[in-house]
């Protein structure tokens, strides 16, 4: 059981307005103790907005955030010493060196870390003599890093920390981040890599809108989208030769000729009763292939229901805490009743 006090961060009917126009509009999410939580969205959802609200940099037009159990915005100084911001945007001077950069920031930060491990941990250390002018984006990006944890945060706020990085850099970073969940931290992190959000978030949310559409597990998120199988029958069979489809789980199929994709809300049951019925007559399914929906996918299908949503205009939604069973079913393509 999670108690209130397990709550690293959290908000709850958040809201945030630039002049009449609602970039956040009434969220509720919580953070525990140790744990990573990513915030997804489409460019626009609102994340940025969400994040500086936490981060205490504006306060927000309506609800409240909670960090360390205070308000970020009001109590600054209760929360600033414990927390590491990395924006965006970092904004360094651009004529310092990195090793000056670190030490003007840790003149700014309470007990901070020598500027040599800060460097180590993100790979710099060879490259503290060089300008910040003279460093490549993704080193820039890896020195934000490092001042963001210069502190020894409790909790981390990532805004985006592998924009720009190469694949090395981006599976260091990954590896950082997942020694400092281990070690403790409690970590906030925005990204547009999908494979980031998998690899490294315990919860996510998805933002569409200003609105959380689907917040849970990786898992519970993925598994709320149809699974598929495909394969293609034989010479001599048909599609309709399979058993009934809905008494396999199928919610929805597609047919070009002999290729067969099934869509399916149980795999292990219709993949079981598919690979029966081929044992029991002799047939050999080429190309056969059962996969859970992907995150991307899940993502691509919530970002746009939210997006079909708002072109239909204002009506009653969904609370957001119901965002992943209203979008739970997905859409399905084809009516089983003509599958036969
Ligand atoms: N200072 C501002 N004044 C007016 N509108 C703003 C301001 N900052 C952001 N917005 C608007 O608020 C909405 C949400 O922006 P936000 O930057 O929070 O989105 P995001 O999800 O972080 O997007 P991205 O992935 O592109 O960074 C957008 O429509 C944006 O144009």
């Amino acid at each position: 059981m999670v108690s209130a006090q397990d709550n690293v961060i959290s908000a709850t009917g958040l809201r945030r307005a630039y002049g009449d126009f609602e970039a956040v509009r009434g969220i509720d999410f919580a953070v525990r103790r140790g744990e990573l939580f990513a915030l997804l969205g489409t460019n626009g959802a609102g994340k940025t907005s969400t994040v500086e609200l936490l981060e205490g940099l504006a306060p927000p037009s309506g609800g409240e955030v909670r960090v360390l159990g205070h308000d970020p915005y009001r109590e600054r100084r209760r929360v600033r010493p414990y927390t590491g911001v990395m924006l965006q945007e970092g904004g360094m001077p651009a004529q310092l060196t990195v090793a000056e950069t670190v030490r003007m920031w840790a003149g700014c930060t309470a007990r901070p870390r020598p500027a040599a491990e800060a460097l180590e941990l993100v790979g710099l250390a060879g490259r503290r003599d060089v300008r910040v002018a003279h460093l490549s984006g993704g080193e820039r990006r890896r020195l934000d890093l490092a001042l963001a944890l210069l502190g020894r945060p409790e909790v981390l706020f990532l805004d985006e920390p592998t924009t720009g990085l190469d694949a090395e850099g981006r599976h260091a970073t990954w590896e950082l981040v997942r020694e400092l969940r281990a070690g403790g931290t409690t970590v906030l992190l925005t990204t547009h890599y999908l494979e980031e959000a998998e690899e490294l978030a315990d919860r996510l949310a998805i933002m569409a809108g200003g609105r959380i559409a689907a917040a849970g597990t990786v898992e519970e998120i993925v598994g709320a989208h149809p699974a598929t199988v495909s394969f293609r029958l034989p010479v001599g069979w048909l599609p309709g030769d399979l058993p009934p489809l809905p008494a396999l789980g199928v919610t929805g199929h597609e047919l070009a000729g002999t290729a067969v994709r099934l869509r399916t809300g149980a795999l292990q049951r219709t993949l079981t009763e598919v690979l029966l019925w081929a044992q029991d007559n002799g047939v050999e399914l080429a190309g056969l292939d059962a996969r859970s929906a992907s995150l991307e996918e899940a993502f691509l299908k919530i970002a746009g229901a939210a997006a079909d949503d708002r072109r239909a205009g204002p009506r009653e939604r969904p609370d957001q805490g119901a965002g992943a069973a209203a979008y739970a079913a997905g859409p399905v393509r084809t009516d089983e009743r003509n599958a036969r």
